[in-house]
């Protein structure tokens, strides 16, 4: 579920009068998602023709000093052409606004949907957006520094402890020490851009095999681009709990990436790291979430073993993953 705050109707039109975008007819919580509160709205329009919104709600783990960076870099990113929603502002210009204790933003609506077991030419297209987007990116006026990166996945694990960990799983007590490793041969120095960080399937739109619209850029950060092709290839090349890798998948996203942007020698070499580093990023995270979360939370706790199954697997095939 992700709608954690109620509105009242009343509350709702108040809001959305504060923007230039008719009147409201509706708002429909959307189950979907974890971090935030969003509902589908949808207003009278401006030109007598109905128009939808998405309406978040920023509950937690988001930083209220870096809603201008990714609701910018929305702004930035469609202006350039890639399919990304726009942030709409409000009437005094305003990106976002606080209701109650909590910023809010309107986003414009994209159609598609998002694919569960994705084919090689879906794959291929969202390479080949990614790529357009980390050129886009480039000329981005701002930065954020990725609080998620190897040391601090490292120190997360860490943090949680051998006997928590292994309450778990067994196999995590061992990956404390892995994790330190990556992160002292962590290379330096890569071409950089705004990355997404975390361009799963489920945070990608899509009509049949084009990519209709990239969403929740809410971990986006100033890193590596060719880590961000890690995470995307840890994402979407394998099964959901990472037992089975899907070659021509993987393959095929590299392939659509590098039809727009050619990797180099140097990123093409830390590959292999980068992926462990991605795989370790989201163990960290599910592992912390995992303790965090009860039992008996609404919320569905995601396995960090099926990112324990992928780091095996970039391990074991090193280069070969990405021929
Ligand atoms: N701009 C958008 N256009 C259409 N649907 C969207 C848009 N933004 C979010 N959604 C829908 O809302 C759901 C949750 O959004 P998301 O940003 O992923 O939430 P969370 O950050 O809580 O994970 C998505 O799975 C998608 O169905
Ligand atoms: N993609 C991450 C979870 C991030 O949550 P999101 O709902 O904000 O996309 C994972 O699979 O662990």
């Amino acid at each position: 579920m992700a709608v954690y705050t109620q509105l009242s109707a009343n509350t709702l039109a108040q809001l959305i009068a504060q923007y230039d975008v008719g009147a409201l007819v509706f708002a429909k919580g959307i189950a979907e998602g974890i971090s935030n509160s969003n509902w589908l709205v949808e207003t009278t329009g401006r030109a007598g023709k109905s128009a939808r919104f998405i309406l978040t709600m920023y509950e937690r783990r988001i930083a209220l000093d870096d809603l201008p960076f990714f609701l910018d870099l929305l702004d930035h990113l469609a202006a350039h052409d890639c399919p990304v929603p726009r942030t709409i502002h409000d009437r005094d210009g305003a990106s976002y606004r606080m209701l109650d204790s909590k910023a809010v933003a309107l986003i414009e609506f994209l159609p598609g949907i998002s694919v569960d077991e994705p084919t090689p030419a879906q794959a291929r297209n969202v390479g080949a957006v990614l790529a357009r987007m980390h050129e886009a990116a480039k000329g981005f006026g701002s930065t954020r520094a990725n609080d998620l990166g190897p040391e601090v996945s490292a120190r997360v694990l860490a943090e949680c402890g051998e006997a928590a960990l292994s309450q778990i799983n067994p196999a995590l007590p061992a990956l404390i020490d892995h994790a330190q490793r990556i992160a002292d041969g962590w290379p330096m120095g890569l071409p950089s851009s705004v990355i997404h960080s975390d361009l799963f399937p489920d945070n990608v739109l899509m009509l049949d095999d084009e990519v209709s619209g990239l969403i929740d850029f809410y971990f986006a950060c100033t890193d590596a681009m060719a880590y961000d092709l890690a995470v995307t290839h840890a994402a979407w090349a394998f099964s959901a709990d990472g037992a089975r890798y899907y070659s021509d998948v993987g393959s095929a996203l590299v392939e659509g990436y590098e039809s727009v942007r050619p990797l180099t020698a140097e990123e093409r070499s830390a590959m292999p790291l980068l992926a462990q580093g991605a795989s370790m990023r989201f163990i960290s995270s599910r592992a912390f979430d995992w303790l965090d979360t009860p039992a008996d939370a609404m919320v569905t706790r995601k396995d960090p073993m099926d990112f324990v199954r992928r780091l095996e697997f970039y391990r074991r095939q090193g280069q070969t993953a990405f021929a």
